[in-house]
């Protein structure tokens, strides 16, 4: 399907801040204050119906514009706009597999707490972490509901691979091992989180993150962050 430039146009202008074009460039504003996105890198993809809205690769994502991003027909998975001299988003493909996933929305950031989850688990193909109050912002699908305090969640890890495009086969099979899970974990690079609608995928990245951050404090002070409580706590 092709669009004339004044239909293209229409897809990436409105006045409601909450517009994917629009949002996108606010919360990667957002997301860069946060060490999400910096250096170019990480992102946010949103869906809206059956089009999804994807950032520039490459670009420095706090100064996007909503006359920047790419379009996708998501049935089709043909282009309906493609700014010029730009490429889509390297996540492309991953955005793509957490939107067959039914996702809303899918974050990738580059967060240090993400990276060094992945350090402090080496050799291993997940992390876990259980006890902690955080892990009530993370639903469950298995059993509709989210998680509770006193479950383990458990988050895979995959390997970082040179380019980013070819993390799509591994996050598949990822996704596929572990039904349960909203986030993978990139060893060395970062993490995907994505939700059912933007503000679930967002809130969910912020309690990951915050999950990620306390157990790499955590086993720097010895304790195991998916540990049992120690009866001298209470
Ligand atoms: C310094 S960023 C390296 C590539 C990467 O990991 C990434 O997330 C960038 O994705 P982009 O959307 O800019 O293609
Ligand atoms: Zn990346």
């Amino acid at each position: 399907m092709s669009l004339t430039e004044e239909e293209q146009t229409a897809l990436v202008t409105s006045e409601d801040p909450h517009h994917p074009a629009n949002l996108i460039c606010e919360l990667c504003r957002n997301f860069y204050t946060l060490g999400w996105v910096t250096g170019t890198g990480g992102g946010i993809s949103i869906r809206k119906e059956e089009h999804i809205y994807i950032a520039p690769s490459g670009v420095q994502k706090e100064r996007l514009e909503p006359h920047n991003m790419f379009i996708l027909d998501y049935p089709t998975l043909s282009y309906l706009r493609r700014p010029t001299n730009l490429k889509p988003s390297a996540c492309t493909p991953l955005f793509l597999a957490a939107y067959d996933k039914g996702a809303g929305a899918c974050i990738h950031t580059h967060s240090q707490w993400a990276v060094l989850v992945t350090l402090i688990n080496k050799g291993k193909k997940s992390f876990k972490i259980a006890n902690t109050e955080m892990i009530k912002g993370i639903p469950r699908p298995s059993t509709g509901k989210y998680y509770g305090y006193h479950d383990t969640l458990e988050i895979p890890i995959i390997e970082n691979t040179a380019h980013e495009e070819d993390l799509r086969d591994s996050l598949a099979q990822a996704i596929k091992d572990y039904p349960d899970t909203s986030a993978v974990l990139v060893r060395r690079h970062g993490v995907y989180v994505w939700g059912d609608t933007v503000w679930k995928a967002k809130t969910q990245a912020e309690c990951y993150d915050y999950l990620f951050q306390l157990a790499v404090e955590m086993t720097k002070l010895g304790l195991d962050p998916a540990g049992p409580i120690d009866p001298i706590e209470e």
